[in-house]
Formats: C-alpha cells, structure tokens, sequence
C-alpha cells in the first residue's frame, strides 16, 4: 500500500532550491549519488567484517550505472547495506546529514545563494537538480521485503513495497526536460557519463560499472559493428595510494574539494607514504578559507580513517592536535584493527604513533611555508593563525617550543607581519624587552599616546588585535630570554639616569599637585604620576602590574565573567613637559577648586583613548563647554 508523505519543512525548502537551481555545476548529481552507493557498500562490507557474515566480498560490490535514452532516465545501482522502511522515510525525507544541515542553518540566516550548494555537498538531493523525479528502490541487507520511495515534486513522497532482487539501492532518475540554458540530455551520453565518473569518482575503491556500445572492427572485415559492453570506468586506486608523481595538482584539488564539500582549492596538500615502526598514507589538506562553521560547535576536528583501504570512520579526532584542527584529510593503515571502535582508538598504540607523525608533519609543512613563501603563509595565518595563538594558550605554555616559531605579529616598524625571532633579530643594542601594545585595530593602537617614547627610540612594537594576543604571550613568559613588556603597564625605564632624577625632582615639587588629583579622582586610580613615556601628549593611562587593560575587556566579555567586573588598576600619566602641565600648575596656586574638574576631564580623556567608556558622558561634556566658553572671556 503507498502512503503520500509531506516532507519536513527545511527538506521542502532545501529541495525546491535544488529544484529551481541555476547552479552551475549541476554534474555533482552523479558524484553525490555514486559517493552514497560507495559508502553504502563500505557499511556492509565493515558489518561482515565485524559480524563474521561470509560470502561478502568487495569484489562483488559494484556500483551499475545504465542510461536509457528513450525513457531519458539513469540509474545508480549498488549492493550496499539497503534501507528498510523507515530508513528511507529517515533519511531520504528529512534533511539528517552533515552538509545539508549546515545548509538549512545557512538558509535558517538567509543566505539564499545558490553557490552555496557547491560549499556543503547536499548529497541525495542534488538529484533533483537534473531530475524531476527520482525513484530509489532498496532493499535491507539481511531483509526480505524491499521498498521503493518515489518523489517528483517538493510536496511530497510515497513510500511502498516493490520488488528488488538483491540488497543495496537502485536509484532511477527521470531527467527534467531540456531549456533554453540546460541541456539536460547531456547526460544521457554515455560518454559524459564516463566522463564525469573519471573527473569525481575515479578513486572509488569499488568497480563502477556501465554498459556501453562501442564500435568495433568485425573479425576478418574492415567492417565495424556496434556492440555492447560492460566497462569498469573508474581506476579504483585511492588517490592517497597512488605515487604522488602520477598526481596532478587538478586531481589533488578535485578530490579535496569533492571529499571535503568545500567549493575552494586547498592551499596546501601534504601526501605522504610512511613505512617503518608504522605503515600508512596520509593525505593532508590545509584549506584555503576558513570553514562557514568552523568557529561554532557543529565544527568537528579529525581525518578520515581507513584500514586498507576499508572506510573505517569519519572524523578520528584524536589524528591531529586541537592546535592543527582546521587541517582536513585521511589516514589509511594496514596496522590499524578493523574491529577497533572509537573509545578504543583513543588508546590504540598505533593511532598514537599516526598522530604523532601526523603532527610533526603539519608542523614542517607550516614552518617550510613560513621559510619559503611568506605570502602564502600570511594567508593562512590570517585565517587559521588564531588556532596556534590558542594552542600555546590552551597548554599553559607547554606547547611553547613547538608552536613559538610559528606566530606572526603585526610590527609597528615594519607595517607587516613579523616573527618573534624577526623581532628580537632586529633589536637595538640598548633594548633589553619585546614591546607590545593591544588594542582593537593596528590605527587605533598606533594612536596611543604611550607607544611614542618606545617608538622615539626606535624599538619596535608589536601590535595585538587578537582577544587571545596577550593570553598567549603571557604564557609564553619571554622569547630567547627577552620578556614581553606592555607599553601600557608598568615601568618601561625607558629614560636615563638623568632624565630619571629629573622627573623625580619635578614629581616632589609639585606633590601638592599631584595629591590633588588622586585625592579628586578617589579610588577610580591607585596613582597620578609624572611620565615620562609621553612625548605630546598630555596625558595617558596606564595599567599597574598584573591584569591589563586588554585583559580586563576580554575577560568582562566573556560570558564566564557573570558581572565580576575584573579590573585592572588605572594609573594616571601625565606629561611634565607638555603646555597643559603648566596650565594645571597655575590652576592649582590660582583657582585651587579648579583641580577637581580638571582631573576628572584629565581622567575621562585618558580613559577614551584608551578605547574605555566613561563613566558620565554629560558631566564630562558640560565640563568641557564650560571652559570654551570661559576660554572666550
Ligand atoms: N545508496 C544508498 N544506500 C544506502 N543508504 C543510502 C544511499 N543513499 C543515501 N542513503 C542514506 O541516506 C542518507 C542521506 O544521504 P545524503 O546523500 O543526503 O547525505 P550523506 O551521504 O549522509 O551526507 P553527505 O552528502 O554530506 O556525505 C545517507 O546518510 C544514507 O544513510
């Protein structure tokens, strides 16, 4: 009996956009198919294995193509693990897998690009690009009953009983009817079938075959004949298997781009045959662009797992380090155990060893493309740079030897990014620190007033943009036995001993001034104090020792931070040998009451180029109109 079913609300939107599609590589159809008839056999094969079932051999587990240009329709044939019942009202109607579910979620935010089918894969429904109705007849593996799901529009399916005379799926697409812009007949040839099978699949470790005719000469005439055959038209070699001469950079990126459902070449790929202690291939990619979902928690790290050549499992997490996690690819060993399940892959002596080499072998990777080609690898850091920053965070600094040669920063001298080791090359004599200064942009940092005594004597700053920066060079501790110093915190002793004794000279002529202040500005500092880190500007703020301005900001944003409000202490500079000095002076012998409203002025402008808000934005304004109009009398 059939039953006329609805499908869910995100499939029927998923579909209807793959129904009206004008994306343009609608040929994906046939790889997305002929991937889940792969899969579907892998699922067996690993099930027999397991189980001990006989008579299951990949031999026998082909996949079948046939075109038939009278009824223009192509079927995908398989003798997977099948689907019963409700396994094909689970699967087949409602959006389950990875990719799509990242779609509907970019749907769910508006992105109504078409483009975006190419960036997550929809797998089964891109079917419908090409097709206006689509058949998949199935029967379980193990089942005697086999049922077919039939669909032509986004409305709905039916599910029924029909007849299949082996287990796995057959697949019947009827080809929508050809426009002005699609042909859709194009893939009726079986050449473009042949073609497309080459261009996607041609790694598929199980024979896909078609009848084809070919011409052939007649024996004893010079006559041809059509005839008809059944040809294998994939290699079935696994690209990783393959010697990487042979390897073209096209077929590399195809195939990354197809496995790994991303619409852009790798930037890197790093195939490589290991033999020894441990056998394996891996194939390692470093993606061009940050993953769409990458920074959310539906981003699962890990490689694809084979055991010669037996798809094993998706995403074994524990193959490469949290630090490396935007790394994408496969391990293929014959040491690993077919049997092995994921809770006992975390104890596996030989994942172990994979992992370790597999780490080691990224980390190459990136310092050989630091060496190399900076440009390139200032691409990735910007898109992946962060995850190191973290790295060396994340590990208390355990990761310190590791991961310290790889972190670029912005240098305030060189207007690029630069590396520790860069930096402290290009040290002057006389500089003892590693200067750096926070804050949300390079321009906005670059305007602080109290980076210009560090830059007036020619020693570099590093800027950091990063809510991570200051986390990581903290627990970095120094670099080749050089600390890092913020030029915002404590005592620079950027002066000479001279200059020292003269700013200690001015600071006790005018403690009464200095007292005034403080005692004006209450506990909102711990100190005013004479600077000498300002050059021409009149005033700065800086943090005692311990939790930094920066720090305090990401820390009050975290959601952790539940209203503890940290806060690092303030410091009011000021600048001695600046005009404004002397104004407040006068203010203090002449107009005594005076002070009050000057500090808190001087406090509130110190605190906004700093990037902090203040506290009551109309007393300070009133403040200031108050002595234009009394700088007019
Ligand atoms: N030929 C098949 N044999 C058995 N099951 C199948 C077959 N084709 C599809 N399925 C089932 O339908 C589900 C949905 O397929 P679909 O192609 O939409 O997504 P997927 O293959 O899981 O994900 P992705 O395309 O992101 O790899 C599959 O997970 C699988 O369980």
């Amino acid at each position: 009996m059939s039953e006329k079913k609805q499908f869910k609300t995100e499939s029927k939107r998923l579909l209807d956009l793959m129904i009206n599609s004008i994306y343009t590589h609608k040929e994906i159809f046939l790889r997305e198919l002929v991937s889940n008839a792969s899969d579907a056999s892998d699922k067996l094969y690993y099930k027999a294995l397991q189980e001990n079932i006989n008579g299951i051999s990949r031999e026998d587990m082909d996949i079948f193509l046939s075109i038939d240009k009278e009824k223009r329709t192509i079927t995908i044939e398989d003798h997977g693990i099948g689907m019963d019942h409700d396994e094909l009202e689970e699967r087949l109607g409602t959006i389950a897998n990875s990719g799509s579910n990242e779609f509907k979620n970019a749907l769910e935010k508006g992105v109504d690009n078409v483009d975006i089918i190419g960036q997550f894969g929809v797998g089964f429904y891109s079917a419908f690009m090409v097709a206006d109705k689509v058949e998949v007849f199935s029967k379980k593996y193990g089942e005697d009953k086999a049922y077919a799901w039939v669909s032509d529009t986004s409305d709905g399916y039916e599910i029924f009983e029909s007849g299949l005379d082996h287990h796995g799926t057959k697949i019947v697409l009827h080809l929508k009817d050809n426009t002005e812009e699609e042909n859709y007949d194009e893939y009726l040839s079986q050449y473009e079938i042949e073609r497309l099978i080459k261009k996607y699949s041609d790694y598929i470790h199980y024979p896909i075959k078609m009848e084809m005719t070919v011409s052939k000469k007649k024996e004893d005439s010079d006559e041809y004949e059509d005839v008809t055959e059944v040809k294998v038209l994939n290699s079935q070699v696994p690209l990783w298997k393959r010697n990487k001469k042979d390897i073209t950079e096209e077929e590399y990126n195809d195939f990354y781009k197809s496995k790994f459902n991303d619409f852009t070449d790798p930037q890197r790929v790093m195939h490589n045959r290991v033999e020894g202690n441990i056998t394996y291939d891996s194939l390692l990619f470093i993606p061009s662009q940050v993953p769409m979902n990458y920074f959310s928690s539906e981003y699962e790290k890990g490689l694809q797992l084979y055991s010669r050549g037996v798809f094993i499992m998706d995403k074994a997490k524990d193959l490469v380090p949290e630090h490396f996690r935007f790394v994408r690819g496969l391990v293929d060993s014959q040491d690993l155990n077919l049997n092995i399940s994921r809770e006992m892959l975390q104890h596996d002596r030989s994942m172990k060893l994979i992992a370790d080499r597999i780490e080691k072998r990224i980390q190459r990777e990136l310092e050989d493309m630091l060496k190399k080609d900076r440009e390139e690898y200032v691409k990735f850091w910007k898109n992946f740079g962060m995850q190191i920053k973290f790295g060396i965070y994340h590990s208390y600094g355990m990761l310190k030897d590791k991961l310290q040669d790889l972190l670029l920063f912005y240098s305030a001298n060189k207007k690029d990014y630069i590396t520790l080791n860069e930096y402290v090359e290009a040290m002057k004599e006389d500089q003892k620190d590693i200067y750096f200064a926070s804050g949300e942009t390079v321009e906005k940092i670059d305007m602080l007033p109290a980076c210009e005594a560090v830059k007036d004597k020619g020693f570099d700053i590093l800027y950091l943009t990063d809510n991570v920066d200051e986390f990581c060079l903290q627990m970095l501790r120094d670099y080749k036995e050089k600390t890092f110093k913020n030029v915002t915190q404590g005592d620079l002793n950027l002066e000479s001993e001279e200059e020292k004794k003269e700013l200690e000279q001015k600071t006790t002529d005018h403690k009464d001034l200095l007292d005034a202040i403080k005692e004006a500005l209450g506990d909102k500092v711990v100190e005013v104090r004479l600077s000498s880190r300002l050059k021409s500007h009149p005033v700065c703020l800086t943090s005692s020792e311990g939790v930094s301005f920066e720090m305090e900001k990401v820390l009050n944003a975290m959601p952790e931070a539940q209203g503890q409000n940290v806060k690092a202490g303030r410091i009011l500079e000021i600048n001695p040998n600046h005009d404004l000095f002397n104004a407040l002076v006068n203010v203090n012998e002449k107009n005594a009451d005076k002070v009050k409203d000057y500090a808190s002025l001087l406090f509130d402008e110190a605190m906004l180029i700093e990037g902090f808000t203040i506290e009551d934005p109309v007393g300070f304004s009133n403040k200031i109109t108050s002595l234009m109009i009394e700088a007019s009398k």
